[in-house]
Order: structure tokens, then C-alpha cells, then sequence
């Protein structure tokens, strides 16, 4: 970024008051009688309901639209391991995310902990309070043995989103810019730069949508994962394979498709010229991915480039995915977000990409056209047919395959973040 657009950002989360959320009240508050609802004595009629049953907390209280941002601040974006508190700016941001593109209240919450475990106990001990629980910007692997643990102790969905909204969204525009480069998933040799919680979960959707193990390279800080490596983590040892590549240099040789979600810049011009004619290239390490789309298209003018970006097109990022997935989870009162509602997301996003633009859109983006193609292989987070689209599927998802509480929602589809709480 140039300095004038540092400068913004820092100026941007500043003014004119610090952060980018705040709480709003939904009740009126003006008159003694209204106070004496809120709060004492009123308050204990809820009180008295929720312990009797605790489902009223849904009815009485904020818990059935609100989730829970949880970060340790160890892998912030592609930025490494800066502490709980240096992930704060993100946690905030995905809670305006979370607000704006799906009406979902959200808090964040930076968490000090000296171990995997003690993270656990700490969010295990506060689940109760959320709708859902959003785990984010945590390391592999010990992200996995956190979301596994408290997926079992909640009742509530938990979901870690650099793992399963990045998988998602990648899988969703990986189908479709295969097909504008005439290739297919089950055929296409892959090479997944970085090995952590975002790269391993994409390439397990990847296989599940028909990538073929043996066509897929992964390499991590030292390099190729291969069948002699004893150095592995079993989530790592899942991709190792028997080759003797070793490099990026060497795995890229006419690669078809390049996945990074390691560091900034780490894939260069002759990367990128050794690979297969109509390479797919995702380069969505955030905030620099590894390699910039303005080199990679002046070097591969046949490349269909996507970074996590939102100022290059083709942003392909977990926002078009965890907005959506808690707003069908949170309406149908989902017990955990399973794989078939995972499934329902891409298809309902690759889909909706085949559709024409709407003018919004193209307004927000200020551009004349935008279609299905190079340039557009996945909506935009603007766009607000997500919300229907992306929530009915994820909801009826949640529903056919028994995770549901609630039935499918009576008020969808939604048209806009205004209908989220139906006929009220
Ligand atoms: O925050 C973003 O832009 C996407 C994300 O989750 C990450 O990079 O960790
Ligand atoms: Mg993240």
C-alpha cells in the first residue's frame, strides 16, 4: 500500500470515534415506566423464564442473533502471530462484516491464553451467552484440536471461519473458473502453497468436490510435503505424495492450478510462466498476496487470477461465505454447521456467479459490465442476493440433514438485511 493509503486506514479505524462498531438499543428507554421494563423490577420476569427454560433465552434476549468473534491473535490474516490484542482491528472487522451483509450482532473477543486448552475452556465457559461462536485468525494446527473440542462442548454452531468460510469460497470459485479455462476439478494437477488451517481445509473440500489427491502438491515453509518427510503433522501427512519434487519450482511445472495461503509475494514471474496454458491462479494470502495480479496478468495474460482482495477482481474471501452460513444456521437454530450445509454454500455461490450482475453491483464497483467469466468467477460481497440465496441454501441444508431446531423460516427468502428478524 502506498503511504497515502496507510495512512487512510489508520484514519479510517480513528475517525471520527475509535473502532468500527457500537452497541444500539432496540427498546424505548425514555420514561420511568419503560426503565422499569428494562431493567428493575421488570428484568426478573425474563430472568425467572430463561431459568426455567433456558430456550427463552432466545425469546427474551439478544443470544438467537448474536455470535461470538473469537481470536488468540496467533495467525492474524497472513500476518503471523502478533498477540490477541493486535487481532482486535480484524475481529471488529468482522463484525461490520457480519452486520452489513447479514444483520448478524456480533462481539469480538481477544483472548489470552497460555495454551490450546485454556483457549478452550475460556469459550467453552462463555458459549452459552451466543448464537453461534466464529473462531478466527487461530494457528494451525492447534485451530483444529480447539474446533473439534468446542464443537462437541457447545450446543451451538462453531465454526472456524479461515478454515471452512476459506475452503467454502475457494471451492465455490474454483469449479467455476476451471470451467472458463475448459478444465475440470478431477483432472487439474493443483499446487496449495502453505500448509495451515486455511490451506488444509481447502484442499480437503477440494477432494471432496472431486480433486484427485495424487494431481495435488502441497508444500509448507520447507517445502513439498512428500511421502518421506517425518516431520509432519497428521493433518499435513493427509497431502503427502510420493514425488520427488521438492520445490515451488519444481511442483509449479505445468501445474494447472495455484492455491496460496502462505505469505506475501512468495510466488514470482517464472512461477507463474512455467504453469499449464489458462492457469488458475489464487493468490489469497491477505493483506499481500503471493504474487500481485497486476505481474501475474502482464506475465500470464491467459491467467483467471483471484486474491483475497477487495480492490482487484474476483475477490475470493471468507466474507461471501460466514455472513450467510450464521444467518441460515442462526434462523433454523442449527446445533453445528455440518458438511452438507458447508456443500449448500458453494454450490449456492458458484451458482449465483452464472447469473447476470445486478446494477447495484455494478455501481459499487463502478463498472460498466460485469459477467460471468476471466474477471467474474465469484459474486461480490455486495451483492445482496447472497443473503437469499447463500442462507435458504445453508438453512435447507440445515434442516434435510437433522441439525435444524427450528423449521425452515417462514420470512425467507430475505431481500435485504431489513427482513432478517421477519414479522416482528
Ligand atoms: O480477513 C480476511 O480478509 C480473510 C481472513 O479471514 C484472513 O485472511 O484471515
Ligand atoms: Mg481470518
Amino acid at each position: 500500500m502506498t503511504d497515502a493509503k496507510k495512512q487512510a486506514a489508520l484514519d479510517y479505524h480513528a475517525f471520527p470515534i475509535p473502532g468500527k462498531l457500537s452497541v444500539e438499543l432496540t427498546k424505548p428507554t425514555a420514561t420511568a415506566r419503560d426503565l422499569s421494563l428494562a431493567y428493575s423490577p421488570g428484568v426478573a420476569e425474563p430472568v425467572r423464564e430463561i431459568a426455567a427454560d433456558p430456550e427463552n433465552a432466545y425469546r427474551y434476549t439478544g443470544k438467537g442473533n448474536l455470535v461470538a468473534v473469537i481470536s488468540d491473535g496467533t495467525a492474524i490474516l497472513g500476518l503471523g502471530n502478533l498477540g490477541p490484542l493486535a487481532s482486535k482491528p480484524v475481529m471488529e472487522g468482522k463484525g461490520v462484516l457480519f452486520k452489513r451483509f447479514a444483520g448478524i450482532n456480533s462481539v469480538d473477543i481477544e483472548v489470552n491464553a497460555e495454551s490450546p486448552q485454556a483457549f478452550i475452556d475460556t469459550v467453552a465457559r462463555i458459549a452459552d451467552t451466543w448464537g453461534g461462536i466464529n473462531l478466527e485468525d487461530i494457528k494451525a494446527p492447534e485451530c483444529f484440536e480447539i474446533e473439534q473440542a468446542l464443537v462437541e462442548r457447545c450446543n451451538i454452531p462453531v465454526f472456524h471461519d479461515d478454515q471452512h468460510g476459506t475452503a467454502i469460497v475457494t471451492a465455490a470459485g474454483m469449479l467455476n473458473a476451471l470451467d472458463i479455462a475448459g478444465k475440470s476439478l478431477d483432472t487439474a494437477r493443483i499446487v496449495c502453497l502453505g500448509a495451515g488451517a486455511a490451506a488444509i481445509a481447502c484442499m480437503k473440500l477440494l477432494v471432496a468436490c472431486g480433486a484427485r489427491p495424487e494431481n495435488l502438491v502441497m508444500l509448507d515453509r520447507k517445502g513439498v510435503i512428500h511421502s518421506g518427510r517425518e516431520d509432519l503433522n497428521p493433518h499435513k501427512a493427509m497431502f503427502a505424495v510420493d514425488t520427488d519434487k521438492r520445490t515451488l519450482d519444481d511442483a509449479i511445472d505445468g501445474a494447472d492450478v495455484f492455491v496460496g495461503l502462505s505469505g506475501p509475494g512468495l510466488m514470482t514471474a517464472d512461477h507463474i510462466r512455467k504453469m499449464a496454458p489458462n492457469p488458475v491462479v489464487f493468490a489469497c494470502t491477505n493483506p499481500d498476496p503471493e504474487i500481485h495480479p497486476d505481474l501475474a496478468r502482464e506475465v500470464r495474460p491467459d491467467v483467471i487470477m483471484a486474491t483475497g482482495r477487495s480492490d482487484y477482481p474476483n475477490q475470493v474471501n471468507n466474507v461471501l461465505g460466514f455472513p450467510f452460513i450464521f444467518r441460515g444456521a442462526l434462523d433454523v437454530r442449527a446445533t453445528r454447521i455440518n458438511e452438507a450445509m458447508k456443500v449448500a454454500a458453494v454450490h449456492a455461490l458458484k451458482d449465483l456467479a452464472r447469473e447476470p450482475v445486478p446494477q447495484e453491483v455494478l455501481d459499487a464497483y463502478e463498472k460498466d459490465e460485469m459477467s460471468f467469466g476471466r474477471e467474474y468467477i465469484i459474486p461480490t460481497p455486495v451483492d445482496v442476493r447472497l443473503l437469499d440465496r447463500v442462507t435458504s441454501a445453508v438453512a435447507q441444508a440445515a434442516v434435510d440433514s437433522g441439525v435444524a431446531r427450528k423449521p425452515y423460516p417462514s420470512h425467507y427468502p430475505l431481500k435485504n438485511v431489513e427482513d432478517v428478524y421477519g414479522q416482528v
